[in-house]
Formats: structure tokens, C-alpha cells, sequence
């Protein structure tokens, strides 16, 4: 079996390395070690968690609060059966319609664990004990990720479990201590609390999401405060116990943080041990990611791409999808421009977060004099519309240049509503686009009309009124005599 691309791993980078290089008319081969293809964006990762952040917003009429008050519920006892009911759909649609898309562009799947033997050749271990070996010109390895699993946590699938477990949910907890407050954290901790779940969220450092605008994390944890989310930072997990079952989480000093259910979510590693990268002439970093260059993808055996997050950062299931295609595209001898500077970062959080761009902490390290603009979303008509009392925009401008350089945004549709920005960003805009164009209204991206007037108002020089001009000159009183008169 000879291929001109084999593609190891069928998340979202192997997806679209294995489509593009399929459309450059080259034999291509996905090589899929999971059950079925889609990777961990379709089975434990990016579309669960978003599928039962968006049930349980509907179950608990979340969105509608504002308005009837937060004894308002959809449904009342809302058990797991409920959330999984809508979460098994929508893998079944994705799969579905990955399969058809593989199935139409020629892309063969092979279903095992792929070894490498030599830098050309791979061993793929199928079920029943049969194996095959593939040749192939070029090779991506897309393998993506595991959840890291110290040994000191006790593990066990119901009560303490990874954020992979956590969709396999079997019945709702009435309260949850998170370990860990980076992303998966952060979005689970948030969507448990709003289906009314006691959270206590766990972090060893004394700050959390440091690559977000300070002001808009403030914001954020406010809101959750508010809600009864409790914070513990600077707090390291000693060791996890169990009393009458349930875990208890014993951090520095002996504070114990019970629970009828954790979360262990305090990082990845790079799904790249059974690979026998050795054989490929590649080695791994400690935390099984592989280096490549930046530009084309390659690691450092030149016909060997890496992609998506067995390569770090930034680890998400957008950025992904282009370095595959950009990695398929150097394979197949179709070089890319360089992709833009600034891509969004979205946080599936309550209330969403979503950033482009320079945080103001970014550009004041960088020297270069700027002016913040900020709109609430309660001061947007959409916003009173929808029953919103939360949410935030704020924009970044360059003082010389009127340039942007940076949109964040906390609350409903923030991920959404970023897109707007980060055109205008990558597209070099200013200030300016945002005052001379108009904005559908009412809507919510009206925020950017009232956060781009912010900045204008502290931007543009004020023209005082002199003090002894008269209201009324006098050769213009000449003029308008009889007006004067009257
Ligand atoms: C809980 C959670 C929520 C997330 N939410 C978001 C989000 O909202 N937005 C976002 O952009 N990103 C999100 N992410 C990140 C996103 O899921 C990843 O960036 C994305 O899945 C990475 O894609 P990938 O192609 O690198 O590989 P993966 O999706 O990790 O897939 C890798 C595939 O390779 C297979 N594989 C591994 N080793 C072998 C082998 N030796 N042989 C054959 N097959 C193999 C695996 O079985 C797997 O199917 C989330 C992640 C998690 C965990
Ligand atoms: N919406 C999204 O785009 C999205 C959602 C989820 C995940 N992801 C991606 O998945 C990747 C993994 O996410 P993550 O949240 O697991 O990892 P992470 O590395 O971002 O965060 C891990 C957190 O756990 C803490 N931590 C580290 N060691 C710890 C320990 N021993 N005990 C307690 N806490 C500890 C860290 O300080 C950090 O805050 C991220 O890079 C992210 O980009 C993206």
C-alpha cells in the first residue's frame, strides 16, 4: 500500500491535510486508531463541551433569567440522560458528515495505531491482531493529544475524572471542585455552575487565563463571584482522599475542598509514545509535543509535517485546521503566504470570552501610546431586547496611527462577535472603519459602534467655546437686523 500522503489522526489537522492534499490530486491515506473518525474536537474535546455548554443553557433558560428572574427553568431536574440525549446527535451528524466528506474527496481510512518502522515506512495494528504496512512519500503527523494523569490522582471514571470522562457523565453532581483553571477548567467550571452545580475551582498560580485583557477577566470573575463560584488560587492539590465516597482534595495548609465529583484539568501531552518516532528518525519533548518550523509545518525530517496539538501551542481546534492545510499545501508543493498575524482565541465559558489581537497589558509592555474604548452590553438596545445585564467590549487603538490593535470581548456571543474585529485587524483598519460605517441595529456588534465613539471622544482634540465670543456677532447681527428686533 503506497500513498503520496499518509495522514496519522483524523482531528481537525488530519481533516483538512487529508482534504487539501486529496484536492491537489494526490493519493492520500487517514490512518485512525479511535473508534470512529473526528479525533478528540469531535469525541471528548471542543464539540462536547461546547454541545453541553448549549443544553445547558437551553435546559436552564439561562439566557431568559434577565428577564423572569433566576428561579426561571426550562425543565427542572435536569439529569444526564438529558444533556447526553442532544450530545450523542451531534457527534453522530459530525461523523456523518466527515465520513461523506472523506468518502467524496478519495480519502482512504485505515482504522488502527499507526508505528513508524523507518522514516518512510508505517505499521498499522488493526483489530484481531492484523497489521499492514503503508509506504508513503509524505507523512503528517496529527495525533493530537491525552489528558495528563499524574499518578498521585486517583482516578477512577465516576468521581475523580479527566475532562475526556467528564463527557461520559453519568449523573449530575451536586457540587464539583475543577483542578486546574487553564481553558477546560475554566469552560467546564462555568457550565456546571450554571446548571446550578456548587463549583469550586482549583488553581496552583495566584492568577488564571493570564493571556486574556486583565480588565475583562476582572469582569469575568466578578460575574462568577456573583453567582457563588468559589476561587481558590495560589492553592496546590496536596493529595486526593475519599470520605463516604466522595473526593476530598486536600490542598497546601490542609485546607480540604469536598465534593461529590473532580475534575483533574490541569494540562495535555502529546499523544506521541506508541509512535515509535525513534524509527523516524524524530524525538519528542517531555511533554510529547513535537517541533516543527513555523513557516511550512515540517519537523526535522523534512517529509514529515507536524500539525495541530501535538505541536503545543495554541492547541486549538481553529488553528488546527490551517496548519494542516497549510502543511498539505507545502507537501504538495503549493507553498502558502504566511497566515495572518492575529487569529481569535474563543473561551466556551458563562459568560463567553473571546480576544484578538494586543491586550492592553501587551501593548503598554510594547511603549506604543494608546487609547482603550469600552461598551457595555446593557447600554445596547439588543441587550435590553435579549434581558442582558453582563457583558463587555473593549477596543484598542494606536494614538498615532488610529490603528487597531486589539478587540476582547466578555459575554453572550462574544465568539461570535469577534470576527468583526479581527477583520478589521488583519485588514491594517482603524478607528475610523468603526465610526463612518453603520451597524445593523439593534444588534449586539452595535458595541463596536459605541466602544469606537469611546476612543474617538478621548482621541479627538476638544474645541472649547472662547469665553468672550458673544453669541450673536456683531456684523451677523447687522445682517439679521430685523430678526434682532423681533
Ligand atoms: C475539553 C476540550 C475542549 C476544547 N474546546 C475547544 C474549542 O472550543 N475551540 C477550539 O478551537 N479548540 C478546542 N479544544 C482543542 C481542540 O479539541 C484541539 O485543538 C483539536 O482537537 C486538535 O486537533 P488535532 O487534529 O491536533 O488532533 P485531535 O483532535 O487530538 O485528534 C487526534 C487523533 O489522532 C488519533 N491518533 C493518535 N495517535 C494515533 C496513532 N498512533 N495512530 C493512529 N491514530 C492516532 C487519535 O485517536 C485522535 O483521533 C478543546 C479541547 C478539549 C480537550
Ligand atoms: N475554547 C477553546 O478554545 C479551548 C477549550 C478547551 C481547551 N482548549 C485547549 O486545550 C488545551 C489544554 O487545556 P487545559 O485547560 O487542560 O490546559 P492548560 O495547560 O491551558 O491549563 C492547565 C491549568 O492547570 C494548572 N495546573 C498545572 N499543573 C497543575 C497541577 N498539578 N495541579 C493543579 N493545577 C495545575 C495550570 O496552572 C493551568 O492553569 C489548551 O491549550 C487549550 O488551548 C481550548
Amino acid at each position: 500500500m503506497q500513498y503520496d500522503v499518509v495522514v496519522i489522526g483524523s482531528g481537525p489537522s488530519g481533516r483538512r491535510a487529508a482534504v487539501q492534499a486529496s484536492k491537489f490530486g494526490r493519493s492520500v491515506l487517514v490512518i485512525e486508531k479511535g473508534r470512529r473518525v473526528g479525533g478528540v474536537s469531535v469525541h471528548t474535546g471542543t464539540i462536547p463541551s461546547k454541545t453541553l455548554r448549549e443544553t445547558v443553557l437551553n435546559l436552564t433558560g439561562w439566557r431568559e433569567r434577565g428577564f423572569y428572574g433566576l428561579a426561571y427553568r426550562v425543565k427542572r431536574d435536569i439529569e444526564a440522560g438529558d444533556l447526553m440525549a442532544r450530545l450523542h446527535k451531534t457527534l453522530e451528524h459530525e461523523v456523518e458528515t466527515l465520513d461523506h466528506q472523506f468518502a467524496r474527496n478519495r480519502v482512504h481510512v485505515l482504522r488502527g495505531l499507526a508505528t513508524f518502522l523507518d522514516p518512510h515506512r508505517i505499521e498499522v495494528q488493526m483489530e484481531a491482531d492484523e497489521t499492514r504496512v503503508i509506504e508513503a512519500s509524505r507523512v503528517v503527523i496529527a495525533v493530537g493529544t491525552l489528558p495528563l494523569r499524574p499518578p498521585h490522582i486517583p482516578f477512577n471514571g465516576e468521581t475523580v475524572v479527566d475532562s475526556d470522562e467528564l463527557v461520559e457523565l453519568k449523573s449530575v453532581p451536586r457540587s464539583l471542585t475543577v483542578v486546574g483553571a487553564g481553558v477546560i477548567g475554566v469552560e467546564y467550571a462555568t457550565i456546571f455552575s450554571a446548571l446550578d452545580v456548587r463549583v469550586t475551582l482549583v488553581e496552583p498560580r495566584t492568577s488564571f487565563l493570564d493571556f486574556i485583557d486583565r480588565e475583562l477577566v476582572d469582569d469575568f470573575v466578578h460575574q462568577l463571584r456573583d453567582r457563588g463560584l468559589s476561587f481558590r488560587l495560589g492553592s496546590k492539590v496536596q493529595s486526593i482522599q475519599f470520605e463516604n465516597g466522595q473526593p476530598v482534595a486536600i490542598l497546601d495548609g490542609g485546607r480540604r475542598v469536598r465534593s461529590e465529583m473532580l475534575l483533574f484539568a490541569a494540562g495535555r501531552v502529546g499523544a506521541t509514545d506508541r509512535l515509535n518516532l525513534a524509527a523516524a528518525g524524530l524525538a519528542a519533548d517531555e511533554r510529547g509535543r513535537l517541533t516543527v518550523d513555523p513557516k511550512t509545518f515540517q519537523t526535522a525530517v523534512p517529509h514529515i509535517y507536524a500539525t495541530g496539538d501535538v505541536i503545543g501551542f495554541p492547541s486549538l481546534a481553529s488553528m488546527s485546521m490551517e496548519q494542516g492545510r497549510i502543511a498539505a499545501c507545502h507537501a504538495c508543493d503549493n507553498p502558502l503566504p504566511a497566515a495572518p498575524s492575529f487569529f481569535p482565541y474563543g473561551i466556551y465559558s458563562v459568560p463567553e470570552i473571546s480576544t484578538v489581537g494586543m491586550s492592553e497589558e501587551e501593548v503598554r509592555k510594547a511603549g506604543t501610546p494608546y487609547e482603550c474604548g469600552i461598551a457595555r452590553f446593557r447600554e445596547t438596545s439588543r441587550g435590553h431586547i435579549m434581558g442582558i445585564n453582563g457583558g463587555l467590549l473593549k477596543m484598542i487603538f494606536a494614538i498615532e496611527t488610529r490603528r487597531l490593535l486589539g478587540v476582547h470581548i466578555v459575554g453572550e456571543g462574544a465568539t461570535e462577535l469577534v470576527h468583526i474585529g479581527q477583520a478589521v485587524l488583519n485588514l491594517g483598519g482603524t478607528l475610523d472603519y468603526f465610526i463612518d460605517n453603520t451597524f445593523n441595529y439593534p444588534t449586539l456588534a452595535e458595541a463596536y459602534k459605541i466602544a469606537a465613539l469611546d476612543a474617538w471622544n478621548r482621541m479627538t482634540p476638544r474645541r472649547e467655546p472662547e469665553a468672550d465670543v458673544p453669541a450673536v456677532l456683531p456684523e451677523t447681527a447687522e445682517l439679521t437686523g430685523d430678526a434682532i428686533e423681533g
